[in-house]
């Protein structure tokens, strides 16, 4: 077993899981119910039309079979005697042949057809149901790596259902088309039909294990695959070209991209290569037992036991049964395959939530009166020994400006998370107006609160989009969009640019206009004014402004919040010192809290820190 750091626990799991029995691959088939259901609901009337025609196409085999049998011995006995030259009933059964060939071909392409619309239909429904199932969960659950390789492999797996759906019911298809041919064999000679089976085993057998192998390497390679998808981003995007030329990263870049892509292809190869190779013989073993049948149909005719029409009927429909039985064991072993993947599909939608709303939620105060109340609340990150924060205990007051202060990793934006309920405390807890924060509706909350984060997106969007993200139920409302742009003086921006409020921003798509960070950071704490917030978080709002605008857009945030409460965070004292109070955190726990003056007559930490940064500035 590899033990390189890129495998993480869920990938070592796997590579225990070396072997997967036939019985395990007969019980992951328990999950195509469940997946033919999902069919079902994204169109009922398409599947049902599928099956239907499948049903139909299913018997036109046995049927071309028989007429074609009935011709020949027509056509021979017409022959012995040419004195009846009747040929009424020969017509009608060529006619009928004819008919037969024709509807074949239509409804295969019928079926096609449906299958591929029904598999885009398909592929949109469970693309949308990735796409909100991932939107119900939480933070730490996209930054665990284990949830990250479930959502991945839901994620590729989209095109494989696509696939999985019509092998489905191919399968269905065929069975039942062998079931009629069967049945016409065991008629004539119940011993072909053994026969059968003894020439198609072994390639069963041998193709099952290779897929258990190949599915067992896949879900090694997740992890891997997540790191070249990555790598292919950072080597060829806009967002990383800059740091790329500057650090001349892009040899480092390739050279892991093609180590790993090399021990991909090493793997594949000494598989693909075993795999045609036990594949050719299992073919040879199938062909072998295709003429052992071949010379008993040939004796039986010989002898007077069968016609010449039989014995086209029964070779025929010995090859068909046999290039069919191969059909449905080998695609049994995608099949179960496909089923076995799918658990992972179903296993992704049954990671639930763990931060929701309460049954009866509260509903949010307007006006908050009591204000936030911090009670020894501390958390870990999921997977981290350390606490990010610990024994937090203070208020945040209604109409409040509280700013928090510490150095690197000290726990500020962990705090705001909390108050965001982006994460649930790992213990103590956060009152809001004497109840818990955890009592109130979500959606309300977040509705309340208006958080600008230091990583904030730059949306490859429009100016206005780009803005109304921060509300995107007022997406139309251009006067509040201009409102909000005008509060944190985007709108001087948005006149600068050839297309205003139109203007596409970034590079990503055409006509594409790249701003700089200070322009960005402006246009990002716009949307924190598209919603009437009670409570507004500024997670270093103005790192990217100049001193100029850092002064103008505080002067504003002051006026435009004024009776709301607002959390700043921020590295720069000249911000900082505008809060009502001031809270130093260190090491993720409180050391200090009072206004600006109480804190440097204190004399303590943030005395340090201030004076500290005061001394740069003399
Ligand atoms: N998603 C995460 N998973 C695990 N640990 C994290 C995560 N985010 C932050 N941490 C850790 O939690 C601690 C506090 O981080 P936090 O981001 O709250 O600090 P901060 O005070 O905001 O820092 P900065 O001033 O650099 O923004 C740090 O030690 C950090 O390594």
């Amino acid at each position: 077993m590899r033990t390189s750091k890129l495998f993480n626990k869920d990938s070592l799991q796997a590579t225990s899981k070396t072997n997967l029995t036939f019985r395990e691959r007969i019980a992951a088939l328990s999950n195509l119910p469940l997946f033919l259901k999902m069919v079902w609901r994204t169109s009922p009337a398409m599947t049902f039309a599928n099956m239907l025609l499948r049903i139909a196409r299913s018997a036109t085999p046995l049927a071309m079979l028989y007429i074609g049998k009935l011709i020949i011995d027509n056509v021979v006995l017409l022959s012995k005697t040419p004195q009846h030259h009747d040929l009424t009933l020969l017509w009608e059964l060529v006619a009928i042949e004819f008919a037969l060939a024709i509807s074949s071909d239509l409804l295969n392409r019928i079926i096609t057809l449906i299958d591929s619309l029904l598999g885009d239909l398909f592929s949109k429904y469970t693309s949308i149901r990735i796409l909100k199932h991932a939107a119900t969960l939480d933070l730490d659950q996209f930054e665990d790596s284990v949830f990250y390789d479930k959502l991945e492999r839901a994620r590729q797996q989209t095109i494989g259902r696509t696939v999985l759906l019509s092998q489905v019911m191919s399968q269905v298809q065929d069975m039942i088309t062998m079931g009629f041919l069967a049945a016409g064999l065991v008629v004539f000679n119940p011993w072909l039909i053994l026969l059968l089976f003894v020439a198609i085993l072994p390639s069963f057998l041998g193709e099952s294990h290779f897929n258990d192998r190949s599915y067992v390497l896949t879900r090694t390679q997740t992890p891997e695959k997540r790191e070249l998808d990555y790598l292919r981003f950072l080597g060829a995007s806009d967002e990383t070209a800059k740091e790329l030329k500057i650090f001349d990263l892009s040899g480092f870049v390739i050279e892991r991209f093609s180590m790993l892509s090399d021990r991909f292809y090493t793997a594949n190869k000494k598989l693909s290569i075993q795999r045609s190779a036990w594949g050719t013989i299992f073919a040879l073993i199938g062909t072998a037992g295709y003429y052992g049948a071949y010379i008993i149909i040939i004796l039986d005719t010989v002898s007077g036991k069968a016609t010449i029409g039989e014995l086209t009927f029964l070779a025929g429909s010995f090859r068909q049964l046999r290039s069919l039985l191969e059909t449905i064991l080998n695609r049994f072993s995608s099949v179960s395959q496909g089923a076995i993947y799918l658990r992972d599909f179903f296993d992704f939608f049954e990671i639930k939530p763990r931060i929701i709303t309460a049954l009866k939620p509260i509903p949010f105060p307007n006006p908050i009166k009591s204000g936030f109340k911090f009670e020894n609340v501390g958390f870990q990150y999921l997977n981290s020994e350390r606490w990010a924060n610990r024994h937090l205990n203070f208020t945040l007051y209604p109409g409040e400006k509280l700013a928090l202060v510490g150095e690197n990793g000290a726990g500020k934006t962990t705090l705001v998370k909390l108050l965001s309920r982006l994460y649930d405390p790992t213990e103590g807890r956060i009152l809001l107006d004497g109840k818990d924060l955890r009592d109130y509706d979500l959606a309300d909350l977040r509705m309340n609160l208006g958080i600008i984060f230091q990583d904030y997106i730059r949306y490859q969007m429009n100016f206005s989009q780009n803005i109304a993200v921060g509300n995107i139920k007022e997406k139309e409302n251009a006067t509040l969009i201009r409102s909000a742009a005008h509060q944190s003086m985007a709108d001087l921006l948005a006149e600068k640019l050839p297309q205003q409020y139109e203007q596409m921003l970034g590079k990503r798509f055409a006509q594409g206009v790249e701003l700089s960070g200070g322009e960005w950071q402006k246009i990002a704490l716009a949307r924190a004014y598209m919603k009437d917030a009670q409570l507004l978080i500024l997670d270093e709002p103005t790192a990217s402004l100049d001193a100029r605008a850092e002064y103008e857009v505080f002067q504003r945030f002051a006026e435009l919040t004024a009776g709301k409460s607002a959390v700043l965070i921020s590295h720069r004292f000249s911000t900082v010192r505008m809060a009502d109070r001031i809270l130093v955190l260190e090491k993720g726990e409180l050391v200090e809290i009072g206004s600006h003056e109480e804190l440097l007559l204190k004399n303590g930490r943030y005395a340090d820190l201030f004076n500290l940064q005061a001394m740069g500035y003399r």
